[in-house]
C-alpha cells in the first residue's frame, strides 16, 4: 500500500478521461451499483431478504414524498383562496378557511420532516449494503493482497470503501430529496399549465429547460473529472497522516519532522489546488443555475400574461382575476421550479458521478483480480495432495516485476523434517513463502501442500507480527472469532508462561478486555513476536512457516521458543539469518539471488 500511495496522483497512471464523465460508463456503473442494492427484481419479495431490501424503504419514501407534494400543491393555492376571500370581504369564509389552511401547512411540515427522515434511513441502508458488498468482494482470500501489493490499478481502495461510498450515498440522498417527485410533478404541472396557458406555456418552459440542460451538461463534465482526482488526493493526504501516526517514533528518532512537514504541506497543496479548480469550474455553473432560476420566475409571468392579454378571463371581476392570476402563476412557476430544481442538481450530479466512478472502478479492479486468479488457479497456484509433504515440483518463480527468484526448484518437505531457507537479502526467501501461501503464482511448475484436515494445519508467522484489535485471548486464538469458547483462562496463563510473557497479565485489566490498536504500543517488537508464537503453540499446526519470526528476540528467548515448537512436533519451514537456529532443522535451502539454489542436509 505504501508504494501505491507514496506516488503523487500525477505520477500514477491516470485512467482515460471517458471513465470520469457523465457518459455510458457512468450509467453502466450506476446500474451495477443498483444491482448490488436490489439484486434480482424478486429480491424485495423474498421474505428472507425483505428486511435487507432498500426497495421497501424507497416505496415508503415515495409514498410520503407524494403525499407531501399533494399538500404542497394545496399550500400553493392558499394565496389564491385568500385573495378571493379578502377581495370579497367574506369574514365567514375567512374563518372557515383558517382551520384547513393550518392543517395543510402542518401536514406539509410533517411530510417534509418525514421525507428527510426516511431519505436519511435509505441512504444509511444503501451505504450499509454497498459497503457490505465491497467488504465481501475486497476482504477475501488474496484479493486485498493483490490489489494493494501487486496490481495497484486503483488508488486508495480503503478510502473508496470508507469515504467515497459515504459521500456517494449522502449526495444521492440530497439529489433524491429534491428530485424524487420531479418526473410525476412535471407531468401534472405540464397538464395544469397547458390547461391554463395552452400549448405555448409548456412549450416555452420545455425549450427553456432543454437549453438549460445542454449548457449545464457542458459545464458539469470538467467538474466530474476534478471531483475524481480530488478524492484521490484526499486519500493520499489522509494516508500520509496515517503513516505519520504509524511511524511517529521512527520519525522522531531520525528527526525527520521538517521533511515530513514539507511532505504533508505539499500533499495538502495538491489537494487544495484540485479543490480550487473545482471551485473555479463551479462558478460558471452556479452563475448559470442562478440565472436560470431567476429568469424562470419572469417566464412564469409571461406565461400567465398570455391568457390575460388574449382576453381569456375578460368576464372575471378584479377579485376573481387576482385569484386566477395567483393560481395560474403558481402552476407555471411550479413547473419552472421543478425544472430549475433539476438543473440546480447538476452540481451534485457532477460530484455523484465522481464518487460512482471511484466506487465502480474499485469493483472493476476486484473483478480483474478475481478473473486473473481464476485463470491462474487452474495450474499455477498452490494445489493440495494426499501426501503429508510440501512439494515444490519444478517451480520457477518470478517477482511481480519479473525478477527471477528461483528456477526449476525441486524440493520435498516431509512432515517431521524441518527446513531453513537462507540466502542474501533480496534473494527471494520470503517470495518462496508467498508462493507457498498462494499469494504469488509460479511462472512454471507447481507447489503442492498436504490436504489440510483443519484450517490451521499450516500457519505463517511473518517477521512483522500482526496483532488483531481485540483482547489478549483474541490475540492467541486469531483468526478464530470466538476466543472465549476455545481457550480457558488457565490455558491463556500457560501459553503466556511458555512464551515468557506472564508479566503481561499484570498490565491488562483482564484477558477479555479489548485494547484496540494499543497492543503495538503496549508490547515491544520482541514481545509482539513472542505473543504470536503463543498463537502458534495454541493452534499446534502440522507445519509452521516462520519468516524471520524471531528477528527481534534476544538469543535465549529465540532458542527457547524454537525448542518449544520442535517439542510440539511442529515441522518448521524457517527463514533466518541466525546460525544458532540451524540445529533445529534437518535441511537447508540456499538461494543465491540469481535463480540458482542448493539443498543441503544438516
Ligand atoms: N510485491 C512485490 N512486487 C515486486 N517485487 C517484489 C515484491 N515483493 C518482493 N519483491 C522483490 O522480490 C525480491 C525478493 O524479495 P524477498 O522479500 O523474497 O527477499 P528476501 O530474500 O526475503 O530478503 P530479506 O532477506 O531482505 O528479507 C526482491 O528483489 C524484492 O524487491
Amino acid at each position: 500500500m505504501a508504494r501505491a500511495l507514496s506516488n503523487s496522483s500525477e505520477e500514477q497512471e491516470k485512467p482515460t478521461h471517458s471513465n470520469y464523465q457523465l457518459d455510458m460508463s457512468f450509467l453502466i456503473r450506476c446500474q451495477r451499483l443498483l444491482g448490488c442494492l436490489v439484486g434480482s427484481p424478486w429480491y424485495a419479495w423474498d421474505s428472507a431478504s425483505r428486511r435487507q431490501s432498500v426497495v421497501w424503504i424507497y416505496v415508503l419514501f415515495l409514498l410520503i414524498a407524494s403525499g407531501t407534494e399533494v399538500l404542497v400543491y394545496h399550500v400553493g393555492l392558499i394565496p389564491s383562496h385568500f385573495y378571493t376571500i379578502l377581495t370579497a370581504k367574506d369574514i365567514g369564509a375567512f374563518r372557515a378557511y383558517m382551520i384547513p389552511c393550518l392543517l395543510i401547512v402542518l401536514g406539509v411540515a410533517g411530510g417534509k420532516a418525514l421525507v428527510n427522515f426516511t431519505g436519511s434511513l435509505l441512504s444509511l441502508k444503501i451505504r450499509r449494503l454497498l459497503t457490505h458488498h465491497l467488504h465481501q468482494r475486497y476482504i477475501q482470500s488474496k484479493t486485498m493482497y493483490s490489489l494493494l501489493l501487486e496490481h495497484e490499478q486503483v488508488d486508495n481502495p480503503d478510502q473508496r470503501i470508507t469515504q467515497d461510498i459515504d459521500k456517494l450515498t449522502e449526495t444521492l440522498f440530497m439529489i433524491m430529496e429534491k428530485l424524487v417527485m420531479a418526473p410525476v410533478l412535471v407531468v401534472i404541472y405540464t397538464w395544469q399549465c397547458w390547461s391554463v396557458a395552452g400549448f405555448l406555456g409548456p412549450f416555452l418552459i420545455y425549450t427553456y429547460f432543454i437549453l438549460g440542460s445542454i449548457i449545464s451538461r457542458r459545464l458539469i463534465q470538467p467538474i466530474v473529472r476534478s471531483v475524481f482526482y480530488k478524492e484521490l488526493e484526499e486519500g493520499n493526504f489522509r494516508f500520509l497522516h496515517v503513516r505519520l501516526r504509524q511511524f511517529a517514533e521512527s520519525i522522531a528518532f531520525s528527526q525527520g519532522e521538517t521533511e515530513e512537514k514539507e511532505r504533508a504541506n505539499s500533499g495538502l497543496n495538491s489537494l487544495l489546488a484540485l479543490q480550487r479548480s473545482i471551485i473555479n469550474k463551479q462558478l460558471p455553473l452556479h452563475l448559470m443555475n442562478q440565472s436560470f432560476s431567476y429568469f424562470g420566475s419572469i417566464l412564469s409571468y409571461l406565461i400567465v400574461a398570455i391568457p390575460v392579454f388574449t382576453g381569456a378571463f375578460d368576464g372575471a371581476d378584479a377579485g376573481e382575476l387576482s385569484g386566477i392570476i395567483s393560481k395560474h402563476s403558481f402552476v407555471s412557476m411550479y413547473l419552472i421550479f421543478q425544472f430549475t430544481t433539476i438543473i440546480e442538481q447538476s452540481d451534485k450530479v457532477s460530484a455523484l458521478a465522481g464518487y460512482v466512478a471511484r466506487v465502480g472502478e474499485l469493483l472493476e479492479a476486484i473483478d480483474a483480480v478475481d478473473q486473473e486468479r481464476q485463470f491462474k488457479q487452474v495450474s499455477l497456484l498452490v494445489n493440495h495432495h494426499d501426501e503429508p509433504t510440501i512439494l515444490f515440483d519444478n517451480v520457477t518463480l518470478l517477482s511481480p516485476r519479473d525478477k527471477l527468484i528461483v528456477t526449476d526448484l525441486n524440493l520435498q518437505v516431509q512432515q517431521g523434517t524441518s527446513i531453513v531457507i537462507t540466502g542474501p537479502n533480496g534473494a527471494g526467501k520470503s517470495s518462496l513463502l508467498r508462493a507457498m501461501a498462494g499469494l504469488w503464482a509460479c511462472a512454471r511448475g507447481q507447489i503442492k501442500l498436504p490436504k489440510l484436515t483443519h484450517g490451521r494445519d499450516l500457519i505463517f508467522l511473518p517477521q512483522v507480527p500482526y496483532l488483531t484489535q481485540g483482547s489478549l485471548r483474541d490475540q492467541l486464538t486469531y483468526p478464530s472469532l470466538d476466543s472465549t469458547a476455545t481457550l480457558t483462562d488457565h490455558e491463556v496463563r500457560s501459553l503466556l508462561e511458555k512464551v515468557k510473557l506472564s508479566h503481561l497479565e499484570r498490565s491488562i485489566a483482564s484477558f477479555d478486555t479489548p485494547y484496540g490498536l494499543e497492543w503495538n504500543k503496549m508490547l515491544s517488537p520482541g514481545e509482539q513476536q513472542r505473543l504470536v508464537f503463543a498463537r502458534l503453540l495454541f493452534w499446534q499446526p502440522t507445519f509452521a512457516v516462520l519468516d524471520e519470526a524471531t528477528s527481534a528476540m534476544d538469543e535465549a528467548t529465540e532458542l527457547h521458543l524454537y525448542q518449544l515448537v520442535r517439542a510440539s512436533g511442529i515441522t518448521m519451514i524457517s527463514v533466518s539469518h541466525h546460525a544458532n537456529l540451524m540445529p533445529f532443522h534437518q535441511q537447508q535451502l540456499v538461494l543465491d539471488g540469481h535463480g540458482r539454489y542448493q539443498v543441503i542436509d544438516i
